[in-house]
């Protein structure tokens, strides 16, 4: 270990940090050895000879993971026909997991709170297909609008929609009743407030306001007086022929048990210290940023501050019954474990669930029971941490 250790490029600080988080720094040498990996596209398994051809090297079916297949590291897809074509997706089979921890179901409707840059989301929404939703929530408007590309670039948008919006406090309910958006009489009553079909052409006063909106922000940051943005939203998500009233109204929170969301995923803003590929990009940044953007970072309690709240009130839209998965690319307890252990004191309706699906998974156990750990070296992976809560009823 002392000989790896020593032929790391990481910075003294670095490592202090990961011998203070009991994060075994092994993993990041092995990224030389860590595969890719990708996600089909349903419907493109009849191309495999055709994608192996144009990326150059063999897939390797991931067996505990449907659709998901591995790569070389040194393999690069960017630049690749079938990646630009919309039939593979660049995703980490740790973050596959993390979708199927959910446990998705035909018609579920679909929270993910922090939603981009989107990878997980279009699984979520390829899972659906053309049944339930998704609602797609971030606060940084830039990576909002590539998780929107992405759905359009894989037409995958159709149960979608996306908000720009803190997750901290973002309160819209799915649409479960889409009878509106077929009944003519209710869209004439509310022609005047209601949405017509997405289009990317927003009218000229639409475009204005946004582009007012857009000034005024300070930086990414959404003002918590105004309504979530909504920036985009699929044929079924359930919008068109809404009303602005409708979409953005307060419910209860008894309300919320019953029509709540199915399944809801909050993929938290971390210090993706276990993402070895993301750590690997400081070499380029400066190592000296790696101070502000993690050690610091880990350090403060705004953070574990910021990722309880948005388990918080990502537990407050789920409805009685359902689950929600929380996981982060960091892996130091104080995101992980300590996070779910305050959350646990303060919710009495949350459960902590057994992941059943993992018992075939390449993980080891959190230092709390039933939540997982992704790392290279014990899952040829990136680095997740994950745990799976649900609802009871009190
Ligand atoms: C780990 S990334 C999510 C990755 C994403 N789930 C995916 O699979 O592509 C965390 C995201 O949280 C967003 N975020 C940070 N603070 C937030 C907040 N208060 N509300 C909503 N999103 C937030 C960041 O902008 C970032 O896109």
């Amino acid at each position: 270990m002392e000989e790896e250790t020593a032929k790391l490029p990481l910075p003294d600080t670095f490592l202090e940090f990961l011998q203070t988080n009991g994060i075994d720094p092994s993993i990041y040498p092995a990224i030389e050895t860590t595969p890719r990996y990708i996600r089909l596209k349903p419907g493109s398994e009849a191309y495999i000879e055709d994608i192996e051809a144009e990326i150059k090297c063999k897939l390797q079916k991931v067996n505990w993971l449907p659709g998901f297949y591995s790569l070389p590291p040194h393999i690069q897809i960017a630049n690749s026909k079938p990646y630009k074509e919309g039939k593979i997706y660049g995703i980490d089979a740790a973050s596959g997991a993390a979708v199927l921890a959910l446990d998705i179901s035909v018609g579920d409707h679909v929270l993910d709170l922090c939603a981009a840059p989107g990878a997980k989301l279009c699984m979520i929404s390829d899972l659906l297909g053309d049944s339930g939703s998704v609602t797609g929530v971030d606060i940084a408007r830039h990576r909002l609008a590539a998780c929107r590309t992405m759905l359009q670039k894989y037409a995958s948008g159709d149960v979608c929609r996306l908000f720009i919006a803190d997750g901290t406090t973002f309160s819209i309910m799915p649409v479960r009743d889409h009878s509106h958006s077929i009944s003519c009489e209710y869209a004439l009553e509310e022609k005047q407030d209601t949405f017509r079909e997405w289009s990317s052409r927003r009218p000229w006063k639409e475009r204005k306001r946004a582009a007012r909106a857009r000034e005024h922000a300070a930086s990414i940051v959404v003002s918590e007086t105004d309504h979530p943005e909504l920036i985009f939203y699929g044929q079924a998500s359930g919008v068109v022929g809404l009303s602005k009233t409708e979409l953005y109204r307060i419910v209860s929170s008894s309300e919320v048990s019953s029509y709540g969301y199915d399944k809801v995923l909050v993929d938290a803003e971390c210090t993706h210290d276990g993402s070895i590929r993301h750590i690997q990009k400081f070499e380029h940044w400066g190592w000296e940023t790696l101070d502000d953007r993690v050690l610091n970072a880990e350090r403060s309690d705004i953070l574990t501050t910021l990722q309880l709240k948005l388990l918080t009130n990502g537990f407050r839209l789920l409805r009685v019954g359902g689950s929600l998965v929380y996981s982060t690319c960091s892996l130091t307890v104080s995101q992980n474990e300590d996070v779910v252990e305050r959350f646990l004191k303060e919710s009495s309706s949350a459960e902590l669930r057994e992941i059943v699906a993992a018992k075939d998974w390449p993980c080891k156990s959190g230092r709390i029971p039933k939540t997982l750990r992704f790392d290279p070296v014990t899952s040829q992976t990136s680095g997740l941490f994950v745990a799976k809560f649900t609802k009871l009823a009190v």
